[in-house]
């Protein structure tokens, strides 16, 4: 099979190199003249531009987006449209919002696969979790690619209809940061407990057929073997967030309860703010009605 791939970067890069190693042949572009250099190297033939890169692949294209999600994709679909018909496929890989997937298959000449991509940079050995939306045909189409960028033929699967994958996705997202706000609140605990506790040593033995091993828990064994058990001077901040906040309106609309991740997402969002000024506020309050002492900055 041949494959385009469009969008060079961490994730892009696996994609090129799996598909390259399973025997394909892989057509790649990407804004970055060094990112397409790369993925040369590791086999992928180079393309100029977008359209170079459809004029390369000939007839029933079949294409990966690997771009950062929203304009991006939106730009790269605008500049294939003139070189698409209905037997083509497109896959967008990346953390699509799933309502503007459902709006992009529409507008699609192409069959238009939504698909969540899971597992990180790791996956470059291990392979992908991918959770696709979108036509039975296509994604029949695809599974060559996908048993070549997956895990194997259980590291993915059809959810569903168009929107579906990211959806799917984007509800993983959301356990991913509980399971995180979990696991930080556990260590967080022994950190400023009762006993002097070496935390790599607690992870890895958790890890060892512990109920809630895993490979977060994994995660939190690395971080502490290379940071030290007090995380030496990682800050107090956690970036990203939206689609955790994606998570939280969907559950919002849908009226289910989530309170664990709607909590981890506040808690991202409470650690870019230096002093909270609810926090400032309660201190202060804690005097209004109790005359406890105010807290005050350090000068
Ligand atoms: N990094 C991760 O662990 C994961 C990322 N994702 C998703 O995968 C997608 C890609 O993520 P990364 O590879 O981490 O991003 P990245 O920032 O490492 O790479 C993005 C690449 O896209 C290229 N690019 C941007 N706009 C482009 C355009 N219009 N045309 C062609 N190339 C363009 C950039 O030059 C860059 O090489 C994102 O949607 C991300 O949310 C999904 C799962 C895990
Ligand atoms: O999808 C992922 C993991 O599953 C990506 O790492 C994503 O970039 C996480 O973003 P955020 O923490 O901002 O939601």
């Amino acid at each position: 099979m041949q494959l385009g791939v469009i969008g060079l970067g961490r994730m892009g890069q696996i994609v090129v190199t799996r598909v390259v190693e399973a025997g394909h042949e892989v057509v790649a572009f990407d804004l970055s003249a060094e990112a397409v250099a790369t993925a040369a190297d590791a086999g992928a033939t180079p393309a100029e531009s977008v359209a170079d890169l459809a004029d390369r692949l000939g007839d029933d294209k079949r294409i990966w987006l690997m771009v950062p999600a929203g304009e991006a994709v939106d730009a790269t679909l605008e500049e294939l449209a003139p070189h698409l018909d209905s037997d083509d496929v497109v896959v967008d890989g990346g953390n699509s919002h799933f309502e503007k997937s459902v709006r992009r298959a529409e507008e699609t000449t192409a069959a238009y696969l939504d698909c969540g991509t899971s597992g990180g940079p790791a996956g470059a050995e291990l392979g992908f979790s991918l959770m696709v939306g979108g036509p039975q045909w296509a994604y029949d189409e695809m599974t060559p690619v996908f048993d070549a960028v997956a895990t194997g033929p259980d590291g993915h699967d059809r959810m569903g209809p168009a929107g579906s994958g990211h959806y799917v996705k984007m509800v993983h997202n959301g356990v991913e940061y509980a399971l995180m706000q979990a696991y930080g609140e556990g260590f967080e605990l022994l950190a400023n407990g009762r006993y002097d506790l070496d935390l790599e040593s607690v992870a890895k033995t958790w890890n060892n057929g512990a109920v809630i091993r895993s490979w977060l828990l994994e995660l939190c064994e690395e971080a502490f073997r290379e940071e030290g058990s007090d995380l030496g001077d990682v800050a107090d901040h956690v970036s990203g967030g939206s689609t955790g906040t994606w998570t939280v309106q969907e559950a919002l609309r849908q009226e289910v309860p989530v309170p664990l991740i709607y909590q981890a997402l506040a808690e991202r969002f409470g650690s870019r703010d230096e002093a909270r000024f609810s926090r400032r506020l309660a201190n202060r309050l804690r005097y209004g009605f109790g005359r406890h002492e105010v807290v005050r900055e350090e000068e």
